[in-house]
């Protein structure tokens, strides 16, 4: 179990880091668009299950866009606080 804080400073680390075979630094790697395509294919993930099929289901889908969204974070050099002031 982590936190949206916990996984970002663990991506962070990836990302300076650049473990062999983390999948983090492959997509920050690949870019911006890549990203973006991930983050609107999870996105669209998360509609159909939320509409369609079990909590659990919902609520998996809804972390692989959480952790996608943190990817695009990383990307564009955003930390949470820069999220978190419009929130
Ligand atoms: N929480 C996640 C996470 N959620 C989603 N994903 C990615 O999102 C994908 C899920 O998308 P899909 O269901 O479309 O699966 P897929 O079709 O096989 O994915 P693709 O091959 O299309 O990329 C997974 O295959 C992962 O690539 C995640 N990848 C990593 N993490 C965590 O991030 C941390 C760092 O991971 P690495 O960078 O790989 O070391 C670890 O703690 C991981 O648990």
């Amino acid at each position: 179990m982590k936190t949206f804080d916990q996984l970002y400073a663990e991506l962070a680390a990836k990302a300076a880091e650049r473990p062999e075979g983390s999948r983090t630094v492959a997509a920050l790697d690949a870019g911006v668009h890549h990203i973006g395509k991930k983050v609107v294919e999870e996105a669209a993930e998360v509609w159909m299950a939320c509409e369609y099929e079990s909590d659990a289901e919902a609520a998996e889908e809804i972390s692989q866009l959480l952790y996608h969204l943190q990817v695009m974070m990383l990307a564009k050099g955003l930390k949470p606080e820069d999220v978190y002031r419009y929130l």
